[in-house]
């Protein structure tokens, strides 16, 4: 049944957000605060609605017409019909409303906690990382594309211009290559990454594959002549959501991706972590490092002497190498064997000297005694069960805690000021324009600290 409702804000997702005629919030993909809509329900539950727009009576001041046209946009940048702006305080309004509501804050205390979202220079062309789906469709092509928001099916793309200029075409030469490096086969690739610097001119293909026979050289050689890399490497990996590395294999050029930040080098492994957006990953460093004492000055990270700093799911070493640079003494602790060999092999090409330990960080956060100051950024799921009353034990004097998702940092940032500790202030920071993901940097002292 029709309804026409006015759009309040936008969600913690892709979609926006009103309220039906019977007061029910609902939940409407592609509104924008402000609009007037015409719109039809697809979902009702108990609590809530989903709808799709029917008609824009009267367009929202912060619409705008969307950059990309083709359909797989849809689930890669969802805020794109946004004006920037309101993309940037949407994100921080998210932000105080979870410190609101999950973390219990009240409106008020978590309005004043909150600054405002750090805006990205650029707005498309940001990001040195594509991640595409592959898979033969049921017509028996072979596929590149994006996942569709919540579901395993590959929508087609020719292009992908939140990418970094130099690879935002890769989508398309790479499907024709690998169309034609197959033929009648299937070599079980289920996954393609393509990694960019503009920095270092690093360009990495990496195909994720089943562990199968496949044509090393055959495939390596077609991917040449249509690709400019300096790296294309296989992944032999299980498709899934709990993918298991079982190698990787250098199929031409260097084996590895290089990146800079903040003038350190950073060599990155396919399937590592590194952080999409490298010139907002620079921000996120420079507020760790000033909101546990020290500075980012023009000769580099400064400040940190005498400081025992442990950085728990540290990656190749976004936030340890800086902080080591910057004179403190580090202890990393990472699980993913390929970021703990990066890490290794970054600490020493930078210069600094770094105590890393490959494991679980909630099991290893124990071991390490007590400490002056402590980093976080664990993945979506937040800080395990346990971890925040370890931190505790450890009494470290300031703690940052960098989240990619503010549902579980709000449940997180509540077991803080359950133990000891309380929220300093938040500094959401955009890596992901004409989305609704943030970053959002955090800094807690001790509740007891003079
Ligand atoms: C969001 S990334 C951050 C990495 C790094 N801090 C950066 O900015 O590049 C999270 C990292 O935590 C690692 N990780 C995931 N679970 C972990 C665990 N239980 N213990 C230690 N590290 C873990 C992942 O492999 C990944 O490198």
């Amino acid at each position: 049944m029709g309804e026409i409702v006015t759009i309040e804000r936008m969600g913690f997702g892709p979609e926006a957000v009103a309220h039906l005629a019977s007061g029910k919030a609902v939940f409407v993909e592609g509104g924008a605060p402000g609009d007037v809509l015409a719109i039809e329900l697809t979902e009702e539950k108990h609590s809530f609605a989903r709808a799709r727009i029917v008609e824009v009576k009267e367009p929202a001041a912060c619409r705008v017409a969307p950059t990309w046209a083709e359909p797989s946009s849809q689930g890669v940048a969802p805020w794109q019909h946004l004006v920037y702006e309101t993309q940037l305080a949407s994100k921080t309004d998210n932000v105080v409303a979870a410190l609101s509501r999950t973390a219990g804050f009240g409106d008020e205390r978590a309005a004043a906690l909150v600054r405002p979202c750090l805006g990205s220079k650029r707005q498309w062309g940001y990001r040195n990382k594509i991640e595409l789906g592959a898979a033969f469709d049921a017509a028996g092509m072979f596929q590149l594309g994006f996942h569709d928001e919540g579901c395993q099916d590959v929508v087609a793309s020719a292009t992908c211009p939140v990418a970094y200029k130099q690879i935002e075409r890769a989508p398309k030469a790479l499907r024709g290559a690998l169309r034609f490096a197959q033929g009648a086969d299937d070599l079980g690739i289920f996954r393609v990454g393509v990694r960019h610097s503009v920095r270092t001119h690093s360009t990495e293909v990496a195909l994720w594959t089943t562990p199968a026979a496949f044509p090393r050289g055959h495939v390596a050689n077609i991917l040449k002549g249509s690709f400019k890399a300096t790296s294309i490497v296989r992944v032999l990996a299980d498709p899934g959501r709990a993918r298991k590395i079982k190698g990787v294999e250098v199929l031409d050029g260097k084996g590895f991706w290089e990146e800079k930040l903040l003038g350190f080098t950073f060599r990155v492994a396919a399937p590592s972590f590194f952080q999409v957006n490298t010139a907002q990953a620079e921000k996120l460093i420079g507020e760790v490092i000033r909101g546990l004492g020290g500075e980012v000055g023009d000769e580099g990270p400064v400040g940190l002497d005498e400081t025992l700093i442990a950085d728990l799911y540290s990656g190749g070493g976004t936030f340890s190498i800086p902080l080591a640079a910057a004179g403190a003494d580090v202890i990393a602790v990472e699980s993913a064997g390929s970021s703990v060999r990066d890490l290794r092999r970054n600490a020493d090409a930078n210069g600094v000297d770094i105590e890393i330990i490959g494991g679980d960080a909630a099991r290893e956060l124990p071991e390490l005694g007590e400490l002056d100051a402590l980093v976080v950024d664990p993945p979506r799921a937040g800080l395990a069960d346990g971890v925040v009353e370890s931190i505790a034990a450890a009494c470290p004097e300031r703690v940052a805690y960098v989240s990619c998702n503010p549902a579980t940092w709000a449940r997180d940032v509540a077991r803080f000021e359950e133990n000891g500790y309380k929220l300093l202030y938040a500094q959401p920071v955009d890596l992901f324009p004409q989305t609704y993901h943030v970053e959002v940097v955090s800094i807690f002292v001790q509740k007891n600290a003079k």
